[in-house]
């Protein structure tokens, strides 16, 4: 069995287990999760969950027949969610985040910065971020249309180098186990192809939505990006045993690169450069030697016209060394460059942190 290494990861928790009578929240399946999380802790790892089941929480509060149309179900997920962040927050010493996303958020530059730099602070200070679907105003256009693909972009923009998807089944068969009792377990899946697609179904209850095929695809977004997938029958306290013992129960899905080389490349070589810093010889120093952030001190020139989220080019004298995402506009650099993080506080009225390119997303040359 594959050994499993982690350091951060996204666990996802499907309705089945936050509901598994589909019209309110249970404790039964979440402790042996909750322990996991709080083990991982302990041991120094980053924990972000995705949990749905806000829908299926806030059901029977909402009049409905048996098809609940897409404004019943939004009212269903906003008294559900409070129910479901509740029962998760009773498990834990420590602070929860209650974070709701859409589709559209991930795809905009500057709410995706933002999305970013809030998990980055909430996990420097230990709170426990838990994501869901914006449910209220997520439309079906924009919708990420299930939570497993939503903890696929999660764990992207976390930065992870795992998601678990707990599901009510063990893991991908190679044939849907509802439909076919002889299907087997998949314990490893090493490329993602069409022949993976074609052996997923549907869901397995009536609050599950995504089955087997979101569960892929949010692995195949996730391999592409270094992020290993593993999917676990979150049922089965067992299985979180086995991980805490560094063993994988279910299916692994193996990334494709080392997320350090998918981050460079997507660095290097997807984002486009629409500006350029120019950086006195001490910061070129620090950036490339010491592995520092760039702060404001050191920019001696600011050329282009970009926005904060937008990708610049790093240069010393005109030579480009580095590549990476501003968190400043060029407007704001021009009025910041040369001074200390202290002082740009008082001269714009606000700050959005000492480094105007983060050391995460700068890849050197
Ligand atoms: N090839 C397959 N392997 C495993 N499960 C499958 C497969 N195809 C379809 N399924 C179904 O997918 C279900 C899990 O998805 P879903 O019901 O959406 O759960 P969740 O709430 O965990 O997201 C399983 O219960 C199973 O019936
Ligand atoms: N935002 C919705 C998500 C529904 C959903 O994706 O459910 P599942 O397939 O069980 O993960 C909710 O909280 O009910």
């Amino acid at each position: 069995m594959t050994e499993f290494n982690w350091q951060r990861a996204v666990i996802k928790v499907g309705s089945a287990l936050i509901s598994p009578d589909g019209h309110q929240c249970s404790a039964k399946y979440l402790l042996a999760i909750a322990r996991f999380i709080t083990e991982s802790r302990e041991q120094g790892k980053q924990v972000l969950i995705v949990s749905s089941g806000s829908v299926a929480a806030g059901r029977s509060a909402i009049s409905h027949n048996a098809h609940p149309s897409i404004a019943e179900k939004q009212a269903m997920a906003a008294v559900g969610q409070t129910q479901m962040m509740a029962n998760w927050s009773r498990f834990f010493d420590f602070p929860c985040a209650q974070v709701l996303l859409t589709y559209d958020d991930f795809h905009d530059r500057a709410r995706y910065l933002n999305i970013k730099n809030t998990l980055r602070e909430l996990l420097n200070n230990n709170v426990l971020p838990i994501v869901n679907e914006n449910d209220t105003v997520a439309v079906d256009v924009l919708k990420v249309g299930d939570n497993d693909n939503l903890a696929a972009y999660t764990a992207m923009v976390a930065e992870a180098d795992t998601l678990i998807i707990c599901s009510d089944i063990d893991g991908l068969y190679d044939a849907d186990p509802r439909l076919n009792p002889s299907a087997e377990l998949i314990p490893s899946v090493e490329q993602i192809d069409g022949s993976i697609y074609a052996l997923a179904g549907g869901p397995g209850t009536k609050v599950g939505t995504g089955g087997m095929r979101t569960k892929i695809e949010a692995a195949d977004k996730c391999s592409e990006s270094g992020i290993q997938t593993l999917i676990v029958n979150g049922g089965k306290g067992e299985v979180f045993d086995a991980l805490l013992d560094g063993r994988i129960p279910g299916t692994r899905f193996v990334p494709t690169k080392t997320p350090d080389s998918a981050k460079a490349q997507w660095l290097k070589h997807t984002l486009i450069a629409t500006g350029r810093i120019d950086v006195d010889q001490g910061a070129r120093e620090a950036l490339m030697d010491t592995g520092a952030s760039l702060l404001p001190i050191g920019i001696a020139n600011v050329e282009g016209d970009f926005m904060p989220g937008e990708a610049v080019e790093i240069c010393h004298q005109g030579v480009p060394f580095a590549k990476g995402v501003s968190l400043y506009s060029a407007a704001e650099l021009n009025v910041i460059k040369g001074m200390h993080s202290d002082d740009f506080e008082s001269v714009m009225g606000y700050s959005s942190g000492d480094a105007v390119v983060h050391r995460d997303d700068l890849a050197l040359l």
